[in-house]
């Protein structure tokens, strides 16, 4: 895959609360519910980075001693897209931070044996076209189903994009900055690699399985 010369550098937050709850994230003993609630505590934290760029306006306000003026978020509205369905263990954070975000849903799992995502749903909101998008998986392994879903949001018109995912891999970096560039990626961690069957190395195993209790 060759590199590009515009490949926007990925963001990986290296903050200590974040590495922490990483690291018992990864943990093979951690249960569903710990799983859980460490992958919206990092979306929170994740959500916070990814969002630090967003255009600000100054507004006149009234405090309970004076007037003052502050700074609101202004141009386009927000709208998180889940890939399905680890997405949604993202999103729960994404949703305590910006509340009002609209959210679209993407259904992609890979196949295991030739590692393409394979679409299953998707339901965008109407007017996603005037919104900036974060789109968010826990995983960024090969790189094909975040690039599938960013092939489906730019396709409905959308210009501004960010990826979220709490691990990735470099043959992942590499297929996203090849395919989408002007995408910026925000991250706890780029892992080694991927193992024979395309699992992230060191990596946390299945997130969608380790979310949801299904295996
Ligand atoms: O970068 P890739 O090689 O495409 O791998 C990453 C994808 O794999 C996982 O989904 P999975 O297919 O396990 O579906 P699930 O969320 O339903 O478990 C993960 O949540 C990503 O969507
Ligand atoms: O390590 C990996 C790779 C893809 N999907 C996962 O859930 N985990
Ligand atoms: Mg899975």
């Amino acid at each position: 895959m060759s590199e590009t010369n515009t490949r926007m550098a990925p963001i990986v937050v290296d903050h200590p609360l974040v590495q922490h709850k990483l690291t018992r994230l990864r943990q093979a003993s951690t249960s569903t519910a710990g799983f859980r609630r460490l992958t919206r505590e990092l979306s929170l934290l994740l959500c916070y980075e990814a969002t630090r760029d967003l255009p600000t306006e100054a507004v006149e306000i009234e405090t309970p001693v004076e007037s003052t003026t502050g700074r609101t978020l202004s141009g386009k509205k927000l709208c998180f897209i889940s890939i399905l369905r680890a997405g949604n263990g993202i999103l729960d954070g994404m949703l305590d931070l910006v509340p009002a975000a609209r959210v679209g849903h993407i259904g992609l799992y890979r196949d295991h044996d030739t590692l393409e995502a394979i679409e299953y749903y998707m339901k965008l909101p109407d007017d996603v076209a005037e919104r900036d998008c974060i789109v968010v998986d826990p995983m960024l392994a090969t790189g094909h189903s975040a690039a599938a879903a960013i092939d489906r949001v730019k396709a409905a018109g959308v210009t501004n994009i960010i990826f979220v995912c709490l691990l990735g891999a470099p043959e992942g970096m590499d297929y996203m900055a090849a395919r989408h560039p002007d995408v910026k990626i925000v991250t706890c961690s780029i892992d080694r690699g991927l193992n024979e069957k395309g699992y992230i190395v060191p990596g946390l195993g299945d997130a969608g399985d380790r979310l949801f209790g299904t295996r």
